[in-house]
């Protein structure tokens, strides 16, 4: 091995990089590598290019070897229907992330440079905890706090709200709707993504020709949730590309995918990138032939970038500072081995590539004529682009109006859940039989003066009912919609509001239809009164109470995970029906502080709602079945008086019952809010202060 004279020579270039252009040489070692072609002989003088010294930060180590073209399939379609986008090269420099810990302040990215550029797939790799989902979701935009540094697009400051409908991010699960098949998902997200931007017919030869770009025709009409682990991850990229991003981000594609279904899903990118896009993931150490299907490869150990180049380069530059890779190694293994000798070959790897300042690449001209399909995007162009988007307020954030994602949101919703048959069924059986049991126990009471307490009972169970079927939903299913959520609020796809609004709006026909069954059977199998509007207002109070009891379980669910929803939950209702009950017997003796603790209690409203509605608005005088000379409460003025519900009006309960829901629902909205922000508790004043605007 030749012992290579090229740190000095790589300091002086990287210290030429600041002004002036300039040529340095140095000798570059013998080197053979696994599945590397065209090694140069011992001792062999290169030429080191500085393409612009201002900026760019091209060099060939080996610039006479043939080029590395990327396989790409020979019969790759084109996208045709798609919108047109401009294609985005991504730099950072001297990129810091420091956060905050327990144990101080921790430095997680330090420094570093990079340029990923359009028509070329980038991975960044590294060892666990190196710092690449950071760096990843830093340059997605997902973080945004607690950075150092300059990211730039095109040569020009980021403009995130720009910035964030040219790029796609694709995390890691694989987080789909499960009821829909596969090109239901796509029109839905064609729908949401390009709106405007392509007439119905044109977003539909696109989702077509994405789903024959991405090889999942064959499963167009295939529920998600049959999909095999390659077809769900190929519908994600899929999804996200119906738009036609020109950036995409992925986090750890290949995880969870055997061999096969790894080296598809990378061509897959390749293609990708191929046709004008800056694809950019992040992967765990790949086998010898799929690291060298990546255009570019970026690693990171502890933080800092300690290679930046092709994966040609990767073995030249090893040897360059003293270690050489054996033929039969994988170089991406053998990073990691040298990794393992300490922070001093880290310094030593960061240094030599000048903490990614330098990009070593196999032939300047390929990357300097390899240049994608789609036009690159001019200031001018940029500023127009960015003009047209700020024309219409709406517009300018989301591709489709409010009431479109509303529209498509509330449809999306409601198909899922008359497909969920197991979840209705359930759902019936559940009403009938409770309804059937409750019947039987309060069987005929309703119309007896000597049994209106029995009667009472049978409110409060009605109410418990409502209550405790509506709320447990939500508090268990939202967590995992959440992150569902977070995929498709964060790419862009829709606003909260519309989501909120659609999710509040979805359940209605179904509670609507099940929870009339229950009171129906109810009523009438408990003998009350046959008075319409009674009838009407019963139904309504317990129709009502399901509704906000979903608020409240919205409200659980998308605050904590579900394992603590399941306990918090009963936690919290169980005061609440304790402060609903609290006067039965009282009467008119009801202390001013217990008043005040009941209004607090939803619950309180509900129970109110239905005892007025069965016994308020001038009852008559009820018979009575027992032979008791006296039966002190036929007369119903005087059980709501000892009841502590004398002279309520029904409509102040539907008032109080509509305060409480719209609390949870506007609560729901803005906890959701913060949890899609990633330093939430910093906001909540704002929040606060916002709220009160409204
Ligand atoms: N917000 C944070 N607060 C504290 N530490 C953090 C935070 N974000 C990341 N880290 C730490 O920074 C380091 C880098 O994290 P990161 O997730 O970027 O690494 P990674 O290279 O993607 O690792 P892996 O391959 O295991 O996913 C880890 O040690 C992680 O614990």
């Amino acid at each position: 091995m030749v012992v290579p004279t090229t740190r000095t020579d790589v300091t002086k270039f990287g210290s030429a990089m600041g002004r002036t252009a300039s040529t340095v040489s140095f000798a570059v070692p013998e080197v053979t590598a696994g599945g590397v072609d065209g090694e140069l002989p011992e001792g062999e003088e290169e030429e080191i290019l500085l393409v612009d010294p201002s900026r760019t930060r091209l060099f060939s180590v080996s610039k006479d070897r043939p080029i590395a073209r990327i396989p790409t399939r020979a019969d790759m379609k084109t996208l045709t229907h798609m919108a047109r986008r401009p294609a985005v090269d991504i730099e950072f420099h001297d990129l810091t992330y420091a956060v905050n810990t327990t144990a101080g302040q921790r430095t997680i990215l330090k420094g570093i440079n990079g340029f990923f550029r359009s028509g070329h797939l980038t991975a960044i790799m590294g060892p666990s905890g190196a710092g690449k989902s950071s760096l990843m979701n830093i340059l997605a935009g997902y973080v945004r706090s607690d950075i150092k540094g300059q990211i730039q697009t095109n040569g020009y400051p980021r403009n995130m709200q720009l910035f964030k409908k040219l790029s796609s991010y694709i995390m890691q699960e694989d987080l789909l709707q499960p009821r829909l098949t596969v090109v239901e998902s796509l029109r839905y997200a064609a729908r949401l993504k390009i709106g405007r931007e392509l007439s119905n017919e044109d977003q539909y030869k696109a989702v077509d020709e994405v789903l024959d770009l991405l090889g999942v025709s064959v499963c167009r009409n295939t529920y998600v949730e049959k999909l095999s682990g390659g077809q769900r991850k190929r519908l994600s990229v899929a999804l996200e590309l119906v738009n036609n991003p020109p950036v995409i981000f992925l986090d750890e594609p290949t995880t969870g995918l055997d061999i096969v279904a790894i080296k598809q899903c990378v061509a897959l990118l390749v293609d990708l990138a191929k046709q004008g896009r800056t694809v950019v993931c992040t992967i765990h150490q790949p086998s010898s032939s799929l690291f060298h299907m990546f255009d570019q490869v970026y690693m990171l150990a502890k933080g800092s970038c300690i290679y930046n180049g092709t994966p040609r380069q990767l073995v030249p530059f090893l040897a360059q500072v003293g270690h050489v890779c054996k033929p039969t190694h994988n170089p991406a293994d053998y990073i990691f081995e040298v990794l393992d000798n300490g922070v001093d070959t880290i310094l030593e790897l960061t240094r030599e590539i000048q903490n990614g300042k330098i990009i070593l690449c196999d032939d300047i001209n390929v990357m300097e004529n390899d240049k994608p399909n789609t036009k690159r995007l001019s200031r001018n162009e940029a500023l127009e682009f960015e003009k047209l988007s700020k024309l219409d307020k709406t517009h300018s954030e989301y591709s489709s109006s409010f009431n479109t994602q509303f529209s498509i949101l509330l449809s999306r919703k409601m198909k899922q859940t008359f497909r969920n048959t197991i979840g209705l069924w359930i759902s019936f059986f559940h009403h009938v039989f409770s309804a059937f049991l409750l019947g039987s126990i309060y069987y005929g009471i309703g119309l007896d003066g000597s049994r209106p307490f029995e009667n009472f009972k049978f409110c409060i169970s009605v109410i418990v009912f409502f209550v405790y079927t509506h709320v447990m939903g939500p508090v268990l299913t939202l967590p995992s919609e959440v992150k569902l959520l977070r995929r498709e609020y964060f790419n862009h796809w829709y606003s909260l509001r519309s989501y909120v609004l659609a999710s509040a709006i979805h359940t209605i026909p179904s509670m609507l239809l099940f929870g009339s069954l229950f009171l129906v059977i109810v009523y009438f199998m408990s003998a009350q009164p046959i008075e319409w509007i009674r009838f009407g207002q019963f139904m309504a109070i317990g129709l009502f109470t399901g509704y906000i009891s979903e608020g409240l379980g919205v409200l659980i669910g998308s605050s904590v995970k579900n394992s603590t929803g399941a306990v918090l939950t009963p936690a919290v209702l169980a005061p609440l029906l304790a402060l609903a009950v609290y006067g039965m017997g009282y009467g008119l003796a009801i202390e001013p502080l217990m008043e005040s603790l009941m209004a607090i209690s939803f619950l309180r409203y509900s129970l109110v709602g239905i005892s007025t509605s069965l016994y308020g608005n001038g009852r008559a005088n009820m018979d009575c079945s027992t032979e008791d000379l006296y039966c002190h409460y036929r007369s119903p003025e005087l059980l709501l008086r000892d009841l502590g519900m004398s002279g309520q009006s029904i409509g102040y309960q539907f008032v109080g019952l509509a305060v409480f829901g719209l609390l949870f629902r506007v609560s729901a909205y803005y906890v959701i809010r913060l949890r899609m922000m990633n330093k939430p508790l910093r906001k909540i004043p704002l929040y606060f202060k916002k709220f009160l605007r409204w």
